[in-house]
């Protein structure tokens, strides 16, 4: 961690230095406005996403919480324009996914659980690919796969076959890959599903990192215990609605629960 934190300063742009003012950078936070989407099953719709708001402000970790088919993953496709929704829209640097969804998804990281690596280029090559995808300048890519890759500890894979890699050290990598364009939004898909002890520990690293970079970071979890040790504020997702969104001790004071187990229980079984 140390280490890390260290360098970090030199890896990606801090936000003082990158926008000019305080209003300038309440521009880099992330908007959801009324976000909805159906779908239609053999038997009638299903509302997946029901008329969802939230805000996201740069340095904040956003823990969007919910049980197995609460709406997450629906929520996050139509965030990145992968999906279309049927209300509502998403915005970031005041573009929105309506009427610029390629200018929103260029300032968009995504890190997943399932995260692939393609197998057959080095990782210094994939790197430089994913950030030509995004129209970084080809020497500012190269600066950043060297601060990045000292960042993260990779810097002795970067002309290693990617498919070579340990689960471990391509986690790496695609924490990596997901920084490359710089972007002031980040989203974390189950960023710690499958991982071992280090491996969860990169991922609370590199959030906490991403924080004082002054990202706007929205995490989906299931892990509750790590969400609260995570997260500076919370949405609870229940079949599609935001039923709570706050602090933990908003949320403690809305339900009269101390953990997001017992909201969580109280929510699936009221
Ligand atoms: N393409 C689709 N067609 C039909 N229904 C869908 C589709 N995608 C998602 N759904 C439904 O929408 C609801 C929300 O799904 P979603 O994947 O967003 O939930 P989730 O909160 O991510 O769940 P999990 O934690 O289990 O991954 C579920 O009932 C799911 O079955």
């Amino acid at each position: 961690m140390d280490g890390l934190l260290r360098i970090k300063q030199t890896a990606i742009s801090q936000p003082s230095t990158e926008t000019a003012s305080e209003s300038c950078r309440s521009h880099r936070m992330l908007i959801v406005h009324s976000l909805s989407k159906r779908f239609q099953l053999e038997h009638g719709d299903l509302t997946a996403v029901d008329n969802l708001s939230l805000e996201v402000h740069p340095g904040e970790v956003y823990g969007l919480l919910g049980p197995n088919g609460a709406g997450k993953t629906t929520t996050m496709r139509m965030i990145l324009g992968l999906l279309e929704p049927d209300g509502g829209y998403a915005s970031v640097d005041g573009l929105t996914t309506q009427t610029d969804p390629i200018g929103v998804k260029s300032r968009l990281g995504f890190v997943s659980a399932n995260d692939g690596v393609y197998s057959w280029l080095t990782v210094r090559e994939m790197l430089l690919y994913f950030a030509d995808l995004y129209d970084v300048p080809h020497q500012l890519a190269e600066q950043r796969c060297e601060n990045l890759s000292d960042l993260m500890e990779i810097r002795n894979l970067l002309d290693r076959r990617a498919g070579d890699l340990s689960t471990g050290q391509r986690q790496r990598v695609t924490l990596v890959r997901g920084l490359i364009h710089d972007p002031p939004v980040m989203l974390l898909d189950e960023p710690t599903r499958g991982l071992d002890v280090v491996g969860v520990q990169t991922i609370f690293d590199y959030i906490s990192i991403l924080r004082q970079a002054g990202k706007a970071v929205v995490v989906c979890t299931h892990r509750l215990d790590e969400a609260e040790r995570l997260c500076d504020r919370f949405g609870l997702l229940h079949k599609g609605h935001l039923q709570y969104t706050g602090t933990m001790q908003e949320l403690r004071d809305a339900t009269g629960h101390k953990t997001l187990v017992d909201i969580f229980v109280d929510l699936i079984r009221n």
